[in-house]
Parts: C-alpha cells; structure tokens; sequence
C-alpha cells in the first residue's frame, strides 16, 4: 500500500502474478508492464553520480526497427555508442539527480535517421523513448495561441469546457474529443464533445467508478498524458524484463510509450476505438477531469501535439477554478 497506489496491486503476470480479469483490474499494476507500445523504443539506462557514462540496463526487444542495433547488443553499451555525440552530459544536465518523474525532457537525436527522444528521471535511472519524427511540423506555435486565445474568451465553465474540447480536437486530429469530468464518487460524465459528424454523441453520458480504477486515477493525477496508438498492436518487450542491478521491475508510469493495460484495450475495443489518447485536468491535486480523446483507426500522436495537449490541459487546469469561482459569484 502506497499513497500512488491506494490498494495492494497484483504482481504482473510476467513476475508470476495472476492473470487480470474484470474482477481484479483495480489491483491491476498498469505502471510494471513491463512492455512498450511498439510505435517506438525504450532504453533504461544507468543515471547514477558513480556512473555518469549512461550505460543501458534494458532495451526494448524492437530496438532495432529505429536503430542499427539489436537489443542484446545495446546492453552493457554507454548512450555515446548508440547515438554519437555527448548525449550523457546533456541528458543528465536536462535530468540532474532529484529531477521528478513528471518532468520530461525532449531532443532530437541521430543513428541513422533522425528521431525524436523524450527522457525523464526516476531514481537513479533515465527512461529514453525514440520515436521517428513528426512526418510534417505543422504550425503548432499558431494552434497553442489560438486555443489560447479562444480559452481566454470563454465567459462560463461550461464555454470554457466546450472550446477545450474544439481546440483539442483541431490540435490533435482525433475523431472525437471528449471532457470527462469525475463526480464525487469517481464515477464520470461526458460534460462537452467535439466529434464527427457520423460518430454517435456520448454527451451527457455516466460511466460508472470502475471505468477509471484507482490506481490508473492516482497515475494520471502524477502524468497528465497517456496514449494507446493502436490497440491491436503487439507490444514490445523490455530486455530483460527487470532492472538487472535492482532485480525489479522498471516503473513506466512516465513513459508516454508505456503498454497499455489489457483490459483497458478490450474497454477500447469494445466501443469500436483504435486510438486513443486521455490529459489529465488536475485541479488543486485532484484529478479533476480528463480530455479523452478517441479515433476510430490507429493514431500516432506526435511529440509536439502531445506537448500542444498538455500545454492546452495545464492552461484549462489554471481556468477552470477561476471559471467555477467566477460562476459561483454570478448566482
Ligand atoms: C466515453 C467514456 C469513456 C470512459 C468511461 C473511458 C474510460 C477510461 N478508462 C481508462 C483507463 C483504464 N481503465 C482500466 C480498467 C477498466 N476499465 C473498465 O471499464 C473495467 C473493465 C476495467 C477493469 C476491470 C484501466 C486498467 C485503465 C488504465 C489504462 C492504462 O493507462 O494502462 C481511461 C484512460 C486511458 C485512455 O485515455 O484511454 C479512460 C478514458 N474512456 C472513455 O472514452
């Protein structure tokens, strides 16, 4: 029992733990896949003061598809040997011992072919994630302030809500945009929705506490962002499967490629979603609502839109409580 995980979470099944069914997904330790989203690759390296020369502890099994190394052969291997340069010192000067999990950090590197790297601290290890660049960079600066803008202009909650979800939906290209807001009792409703025209409405909806358990709710107060590109997609390894110094499994909970839990992919599936991708709405520590966004193929959200989104979030997280106290005044 910890203050993130408010019930005593299974082990994996790949740790000899049960298999997850409808009846213990809430005890389900979504952070420990111990599994990646193919749509890129993951390195776990060693980011302790006696090792700044990042050596990598664990290399997801499809390195290969972005990098001309196998797995097996990037173990043991300083970052420098796989992609040139002085990567070390600026990684572990971006993320310096102490740096919090939630903070990310985000570069480009080569080996090969450009690709984009987004790295955050946990411990005494750094999690890398490569992913191969945007295909295009549209003019995200222009969407930021234009959603900025609108957001400022709104002149209820409600107004408020329903633009994030129009701008949301611009920024990202998903097929529907929803903003689920929490109840009391955790349970949700769908309070505003941009979609497609053809797509039929959720708005106004109710979904019951155990759509959402409490330990995906306590990881998505911690790391706004999270992302299922394509739910029928093979996840990819880590090898091995645990930190080979500490013996345990490495958390991912920051890990934007983390594998999405099993049953969460039958959840997505069932409703006839491909993609999907949630931002989390925290206000004064609570998770107060989440953007959930939803299309009906598979969809990889690049760096800079998941940086839009979450920019677009942290604003809405500032305006919300100002919008609820500015509603409260007009009664
Ligand atoms: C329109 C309404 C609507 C709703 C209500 C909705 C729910 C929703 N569930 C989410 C996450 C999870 N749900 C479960 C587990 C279970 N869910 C169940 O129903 C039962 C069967 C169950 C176990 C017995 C788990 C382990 C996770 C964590 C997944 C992970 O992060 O690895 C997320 C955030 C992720 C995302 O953005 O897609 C959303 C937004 N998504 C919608 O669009």
């Amino acid at each position: 029992m910890t203050p993130d995980h408010p019930i005593e979470l299974l082990p994996p099944p790949y740790l000899g733990g049960p298999a997850v069914t409808g009846e213990n997904c809430e005890r389900e330790a979504i952070h420990i896949p111990g599994s990646i989203q193919p749509h890129g690759a993951l390195l776990v390296v060693q980011a302790d003061a006696a090792h700044p020369n990042l050596v990598v502890l664990q290399a997801s099994e499809n390195l290969s598809r972005f990098i001309p190394v196998e797995a097996e052969t990037a173990l043991g291997q300083p970052l420098t040997a796989l992609f040139g340069g002085d990567i070390s010192q600026t990684l572990l000067d971006a993320l310096p011992p102490g740096t919090p999990d939630h903070l990310q950090y985000r570069t480009t590197v080569t080996a090969s072919r450009p690709l984009s790297l987004t790295a955050h601290r946990i411990g005494e290890r750094l999690i890398l994630e490569i992913e191969p660049p945007a295909p295009e960079t549209p003019d995200y600066e222009n969407h930021v302030r234009n959603a900025i803008f609108a957001l400022e202009g709104a002149s209820s909650l409600q107004e408020l809500l329903e633009i994030a979800v129009a701008e949301a939906r611009r920024l990202s290209g998903f097929d529907r945009v929803m903003l689920y807001k929490f109840a009391p009792d955790d349970s949700g409703e769908v309070v505003a929705e941009s979609r497609r025209e053809d797509l039929a409405p959720f708005l106004g909806h109710h979904f019951p506490e155990s759509d959402i358990p409490a330990q995906a709710r306590a990881l998505y107060a911690r790391h706004l962002l999270r992302l299922t590109a394509d739910v029928n997609a093979e996840p990819a390894p880590l090898l091995p499967r645990i930190d080979p110094l500490n013996q345990a499994p490495t958390p991912l909970g920051g890990a934007v490629l983390r594998a999405t839990s099993p049953m969460h992919l039958q959840y997505l599936r069932n409703m006839g979603v491909a993609s999907s991708l949630s931002v989390s709405i925290v206000v004064e520590g609570r998770l107060w609502a989440l953007i959930s966004c939803h299309h009906t193929t598979p969809h990889v959200t690049p760096p800079e839109v998941r940086s839009a989104l979450e920019m677009l979030g942290r604003l809405l997280n500032l305006q919300v409580r100002l919008k609820e106290q500015a509603d409260i005044q007009a009664f």
